[in-house]
């Protein structure tokens, strides 16, 4: 592994101005259109302003009911917030917190607020350190909070004095609540002020996009949570034409076509109304029109766009899946492929094909049953459809298979293997 202090201007400079490197070379190329003025807009992770935020006013007034008594120094209740990807959970999570902040603060209540991405900081010790430190008001407290080398106790330790010494109340956003592999964090942060060991008021603000996460959890986490919670309905294909709408300035004037917008929000809409997928299309499209030096973004953009998102989330969906599942999906593709009026195939027949794909990367080829029980795993993910057929006379039942996803976006997904790339 290489030495994380390496400086990577150490290395051979075979070039001796940055500009000189031919593989970074812009080019001056007159007919070249700019498409993007402001591509950040259309980045992940970036939190819009206030009027580029639509569609979720009932949302934002509902989740802002519960934060409200911080402005008067009163306890805010603990919110939950549930709802598909895309839903701009996080987005109104992360917009009213910091616009209770500011309105606490103009009436002189400090505030503190942290955003916890609970899929990254998924342990007590991590979530623990991540408020301690983001709280932390270095020349108030005088604390310097060390990263590494104490417990989730001793950050507990840390926080409680901080909150006391530096703030009326604290919003706490865990995002992905339910990546969090101990739910005791919840019960810290909800019990602090009534078990005396902080002040200060403190306001969880939890967001999933599993509605059985409550559930789950376990009683006295429940108790102690006690709080609102809200559901964010999917986008229909208005509010994504003007959720993008209010992003258009991201593009040069003029190099959208008019069409660009509605088709990516019907897109985005049969997919199940998901905002960021919009946005990812969008951005995408963008990028494969600058890619290919083209002066407008057209329908064909997004159309191509479309299908990149749908096998990065199809490869995505295979994630952890071994080149041998890629194998028995590449046979199943094939065969659809070959054979487009037949729906499923039997185990036979993709273990026949299959055989064939293995022996020609010289890949062990797997039994017979092996392969009918990882096609039997991709049932159950969702990858896959397994029927089971009446046979004919004098023949028993048996598994057909047929692939889920396109045929196309399952070859494009697989091939992206380099195991399986030499089939090509
Ligand atoms: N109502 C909206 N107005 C403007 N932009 C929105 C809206 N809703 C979502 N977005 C944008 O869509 C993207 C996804 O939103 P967000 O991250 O809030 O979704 P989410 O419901 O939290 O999804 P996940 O569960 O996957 O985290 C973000 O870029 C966000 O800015």
């Amino acid at each position: 592994m290489a030495d994380e202090s390496t400086n990577l201007s150490d290395f051979d400079d075979r070039f001796e101005e940055p500009s000189e490197d031919p593989l970074f070379s812009i080019g001056e190329d007159p007919d070249r259109v700019d498409i993007f003025s402001r591509k950040e807009l259309l980045k992940v992770g970036h939190v819009p302003e206030s009027t580029r935020i639509v569609g979720r006013d009932d949302e934002i007034e509902a989740v802002a009911a519960e934060l409200r008594p911080i402005v008067r120094a009163d306890p805010p209740n603990n919110v939950m917030i549930y709802g598909k990807t895309g839903t701009g959970k996080s987005l109104v999570a992360r917009h009213v917190t910091e616009r209770a902040r500011r309105a606490a603060e103009s009436n002189d209540i400090p505030v503190g607020t942290v955003y916890v991405d609970c899929a990254q900081h998924n342990t007590q010790t991590r979530v623990a350190r991540t408020v301690t430190r983001t709280l932390n008001e270095n020349e108030k407290t005088q604390f310097d909070i060390p990263r590494t080398g104490i417990g989730s106790g001793e950050y507990y330790d840390y926080l409680w004095e901080i909150l006391d010494i530096a703030y009326d109340s604290a919003i706490i956003i865990l995002d992905e609540v339910d990546r969090l592999d101990d739910d005791d964090i919840l019960m810290q942060l909800t019990r602090a002020k009534e078990s005396g060991k902080a002040d200060c008021h403190l306001g969880v603000v939890a967001v999933s996009n599993k509605i059985e996460y409550r559930d789950q959890l376990n009683e006295r986490v429940k108790s102690s949570l006690r709080e609102e919670e809200f559901v964010f309905q999917p986008y229909d294909a208005n509010q994504l034409r003007e959720i993008m709408e209010h992003r258009r300035d991201a593009f040069c004037e003029g190099v959208l076509s008019d069409d660009v917008i509605p088709l990516t929000a019907a897109v985005a809409a049969q997919e199940h109304g998901d905002a960021r997928k919009a946005i990812e299309i969008l951005r995408h499209a963008g990028e494969l029109a600058e890619r290919a030096n083209a002066s407008r973004v057209t329908e064909d953009h997004v159309r191509n766009a479309q299908e990149w998102a749908e096998v990065d989330r199809f490869e995505e969906l295979l994630r952890g899946s071994t080149t041998q599942v890629k194998f028995i999906l590449y046979a199943l593709a094939r065969l659809s492929e070959e054979d487009p009026e037949t729906d499923a195939f039997s185990t036979s027949r993709i273990y026949e094909r299959y055989g064939e794909t293995a022996d020609q990367t010289n890949a062990t080829v797997l039994s017979e049953h092996r392969v009918y029980e990882l096609l039997k795993e991709q049932a159950f993910l969702g990858v896959v459809e397994s029927t089971r057929t009446g046979g004919g006379r004098g023949q028993g039942s048996y598994l057909e298979h047929r692939l889920v996803q396109d045929t196309g976006i399952v070859l494009k997904s697989v091939l992206r293997d380099s195991r399986l790339k030499e089939l090509v």
